[in-house]
């Protein structure tokens, strides 16, 4: 049996405050991890009741982010090599998960995340074709085989579900609305969770930043006109989560981008000129990375992949 020491203090006291329910217990596959409070001076094993009580309160803490209610099972995970966020979220009643821009180099890590949590995967989603890393989408499906892939349809990459504007891709109680945000590829789709108000941006926005606008059909014109209209058009206080950060940070607010972001807040012929002068080295992986994220989740090549689908 796992091992989890919870220290809750609370007026200088241990605090035990919610009791289990069966949502919860099925969220550890029955198993309810031995928990030992700590305190100054008191370290007690607890009763199986006291015990499920504790899980109860570690499990919402848990499975709380963001959001109104304690309903949403959310994680970022970083891939440090190319400084990629994929996102796990679940409902922790259906189990029904989804992760969204999943990483070659990380994806048996997230399948671990998955089954450790009894889960149950169904779409590994791309907010685009990334020029600099793998997407872990066709990894994933050979270790989860029922997990779909999923792209825009625009990005003319393989996938199993390939989205457009206004799609939306349900998860248990939940779904996400796609909306086109070209500019930075002509294929990107940011992701929204309304009624958690989380928005997963890709390479669109960037915290205090945005994607590069210099190959793959990007264009800076485009891309002031996508983030405007499609993401710093929804209500302040939604959550942005990019799909890299190079600084460290992890997630900002419509507000907080709509005031500070140094590209977005300039007038469009200054944007313009800011991305013409970027002059960014081109990403490391990005021969490797075009090529197989164009069959990204398949893994075979679209003429191997388009015979697959006619058999
Ligand atoms: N050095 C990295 C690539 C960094 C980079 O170009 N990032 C892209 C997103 S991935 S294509 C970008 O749009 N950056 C915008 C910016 O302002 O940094 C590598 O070699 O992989």
């Amino acid at each position: 049996m796992a091992k989890c020491l919870l220290r809750v203090f609370a007026m200088g006291r241990p605090k035990i405050c919610l009791p289990i329910n069966s949502e919860a217990k099925a969220t550890f596959c029955g198993v309810i991890p031995t928990v030992t409070v700590e305190h100054p001076g008191i370290v007690r094993q607890l009763d199986t009741q006291q015990r499920e009580r504790c899980m109860y309160s570690h499990y919402k803490k848990m499975a709380t982010f963001a959001g109104k209610g304690n309903d949403l099972i959310f994680r970022q995970l970083l891939e440090y090599k190319s400084f990629t966020y994929t996102y796990l979220l679940a409902d922790p009643q259906t189990k029904e998960a989804i992760l969204i821009d999943p990483v070659y180099e990380t994806a048996e890590r997230d399948v671990k995340l998955v089954h450790d949590l009894g889960l149950n995967l169904v779409y590994g989603v791309n907010t685009h074709v990334h020029a600099d890393h793998i997407t872990g989408t066709g990894e994933i499906k050979k270790k989860i085989p029922t997990c779909k892939s999923v792209i825009s349809k625009i990005s003319e990459a393989q996938a199993d579900v390939k989205v457009k504007e206004g799609d939306k891709i349900k998860f248990g109680k939940f779904e996400i609305e796609c909306r086109s945000t070209p500019g930075h590829t002509n294929g990107c789709m940011t992701y929204v969770l309304h009624n958690k108000g989380l928005v997963f941006t890709g390479d669109a926005l960037l915290i205090r930043g945005c994607g590069r606008t210099d190959f793959q059909q990007g264009s800076a014109e485009t891309l002031y006109k996508s983030v405007h209209e499609k993401i710093l058009s929804l209500p302040p206080d939604y959550r942005l989560f990019p799909a890299h950060d190079y600084t460290g940070q992890t997630s900002t607010t419509v507000e907080e981008e709509k005031k500070c972001n140094p590209r977005l807040t300039k007038t469009l012929p200054e944007f313009v000129k800011i991305m013409k002068e970027l002059n960014l080295p081109y990403p490391k992986q990005i021969d490797r990375a075009l090529p197989a994220n164009m069959v990204c989740g398949l893994q075979v090549p679209p003429e191997e992949a388009k015979t697959e689908a006619k058999a």
